[in-house]
């Protein structure tokens, strides 16, 4: 707006006032008109740069979410801090490539306009300034070479700092318990000093680079007036043509030293660029991974069985009952060492398989294969689905698969479906996890999500964005348990006293207030709703006493649901049909290192002796 208004506004040296209340109209008109258009062109720029940024979290958050990259991510330490680059990263990503672009066309525009004067007033002039931006611009960038590299790392470290306090806070009892508040304190100290000392080297370059940058702005200003002042002393010029050198001259050569003026600013922006384009590659490379799934060498299948294969037979009724096959599965650890060696097995409904043996020998890694969590070794994972839409009594849920296809193929009897995920099998991992959000939520995680009744399209706000409202599949979903069903499922798991204290939709920090064994509880009541056609439980009553853990045994199984359970504990023997035991591998030995039994009063405690 200065550069606008500030040219037209000059006093005539001829005492003109005639002239000057002319100009001063005009130029009160032109702040009347410009005012409303540069603070709209502002408006309209913060918004398209925030719906901008609200589209790129949502397709980042997307691909961080699909195929598991984020558990990749984290369980692998691939990258650093994935939350700070879709949060921070993406923010100054939009909002400075647009302020950016904004300020380039604003300079070719001024460019444009004031070479013409400046060009017309002293050729020479225009030239030697060009010469003087063009080295001006490789010298910022020879001094600025290193501003890059700790902007990048200044941003790792400051995350870094970030994610350790986030973390004392959601371990605050673990900390408290064990006095380790100094602990914390150095650890956290420790991570901003690593942010402090690069900070401290980014002031520095930064204070070297500005040296030159005030130098080379502050040096050059004396030189059109000195140009053009001969040319006025020598009557060729007038004088109002003197103020019009000196302003044209600092417009251009403002426009040309743009690089020199935003190195900083261009520096940070680089680094939001690399760490961005870093997360891109990752999450791209793990998306075509995904295709290729057949690459993968623990091979997991899904296959669907039509129901008129059950009544063909006691054979065909067999095979129908299976619900998961292992064949020649061997599980290594990322440094190749064998934990698993060649199992096979298979699980048939209500079939109920207790893994047991010694820590560290696998157990979980075995279901984390199972869960397609774990890729390293061979064999093949195949699970069934029986398509038995309405075999299981209803509560609430619908669970057969409602993403594959029936197919009945009589030659192979399935085919493989290529899916990642079976809603027919459940998983409850060692350590409940509890999501943010009501009591409610808690119960309907992970299948149903709190929203309301499926929106139509008119149910959507005008201004809302369309990638910002999205909902589960409405298709593949079973029907929602209503509040009376999520009261009762509490009673069941014999969580219905905490109703006393909290209320279905009020929001707490569950894993603080919620003791272990109820938080296991929960996560029952959510199988229960859920009533998938397999489980995997691991040591998911372990904070339970004997009777809770006997009554929620009976529960899932009274429910139809056939469990495949990893514990230490005797007395989860009387639970289950037959035992794996795995034992951990003899390096020297070419063994099996995995037995499978049915489970009878004798077997059930030798093994449990073992
Ligand atoms: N991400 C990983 N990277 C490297 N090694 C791992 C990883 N996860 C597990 N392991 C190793 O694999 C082995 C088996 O671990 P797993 O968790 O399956 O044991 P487990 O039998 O379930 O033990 P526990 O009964 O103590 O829970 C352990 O030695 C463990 O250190």
């Amino acid at each position: 707006m200065r550069m606008v208004f500030g040219v037209w506004f000059c006093f005539p040296e001829d005492k003109d006032q005639e002239q000057f209340t002319k100009q001063l109209v005009y130029y009160l008109a032109s702040f009347a008109g410009g005012i409303p258009v540069f603070v709209l062109r502002d408006y309209a720029k913060d918004t398209l740069s925030l719906r901008w940024r609200s589209w790129m979290t949502s397709y980042y958050m997307d691909r961080y979410l699909k195929n598991r990259t984020f558990y990749k991510i984290q369980s692998q330490s691939i990258i650093d801090n994935p939350d700070q680059r879709i949060v921070d990263d993406l923010s100054s990503f939009t909002g400075t490539a647009l302020a950016f672009s904004l300020t380039l066309f604003n300079a070719t525009v001024d460019l444009i306009s004031f070479s013409n004067i400046l060009y017309g007033i002293y050729p020479p002039l225009f030239l030697v300034l060009l010469a003087y931006s063009l080295g001006g611009t490789a010298i910022s960038v020879f001094l600025g070479r290193g501003l890059v590299t700790l902007n990048f790392l200044q941003e790792k470290k400051e995350a870094d700092f970030r994610y350790g306090l986030v973390r004392v806070r959601e371990n605050a009892e673990s900390i408290a318990f064990y006095d380790g508040e100094e602990n914390e304190m150095q650890l956290l100290l420790q991570r901003f000093r690593s942010a402090f000392d690069n900070l401290s080297k980014l002031l520095i370059s930064s204070r070297n680079l500005d040296f030159f940058t005030n130098g080379y702005r502050y040096l050059i200003q004396i030189l059109p007036a000195a140009v053009v002042a001969p040319m006025y002393f020598s009557g060729k010029i007038e004088f109002g043509v003197i103020n019009q050198s000196v302003s044209a001259f600092n417009h251009i050569l403002g426009d040309f030293s743009l690089i020199v003026y935003q190195f900083q600013a261009i520096s940070a922006f680089s680094a939001v660029i690399d760490r961005l384009g870093e997360f891109d590659d990752l999450l791209t490379s793990s998306e075509t991974r995904s295709v290729s799934e057949s690459m993968e060498e623990i091979c997991r299948e899904f296959c669907t069985i039509n129901d008129p294969s059950m009544s063909n037979g006691s054979g065909a009724l067999t095979r129908a009952s299976k619900l998961l096959m292992i064949e020649q599965l061997t599980l290594l650890t990322p440094s190749k060492a064998t934990l698993i060696r060649d199992l096979s097995l298979e699980v048939c409904e209500k079939d109920h398989l207790l893994i047991t043996g010694p820590s560290g020998s696998g157990k979980t890694s075995l279901l984390r294969a199972i869960a397609g969590l774990w890729s390293f070794g061979r064999g093949t994972i195949r699970f069934y689905d029986k398509n038995t839409r309405d075999a299981l009594p209803s509560l609430s849920a619908d669970v057969a698969s409602p993403e594959t296809t029936s197919v009945y193929d009589p030659k192979h009897e399935y085919r493989k479906l290529n899916k990642r995920n079976s809603r027919g099998v459940f998983f409850l991992p060692q350590k409940p996890y509890m999501v943010l959000g009501t009591l409610r939520q808690q119960l309907l995680y992970p299948t149903w999500s709190n929203d309301p009744a499926p929106m139509s399209d008119s149910d959507i706000p005008a201004d809302s964005l369309s990638f910002l409202m999205r909902t589960k599949d409405m298709d593949s979903r079973p029907t929602k348990p209503t509040t009376e069903d999520l009261v009762q499922v509490l009673e069941d798991v014999r969580l219905g006293y905490i109703l006393s204290r909290f209320d279905l939709d009020s929001t707490y920090e569950w894993s603080s207030v919620l003791s272990v064994g109820e938080q296991q509880r929960l996560a029952f009541a959510r199988l229960l709703l859920s009533r998938p056609n397999l489980v995997l439980l691991d040591e998911s009553t372990s904070a339970l006493d004997e009777a809770n853990e006997a009554h929620l045994y009976k529960l899932i199984e009274a429910a139809g649901i056939t469990y495949v359970s990893i514990g230490h504990r005797r007395t989860l023997f009387e639970h289950h049909r037959s035992v794996l035991y795995i034992s951990p591998v003899e390096p020297t030995s070419a063994l099996l290192n995995w037995r499978f039994e049915p489970i009878n009063n004798e077997s059930a405690y030798n093994l449990s002796k073992q």
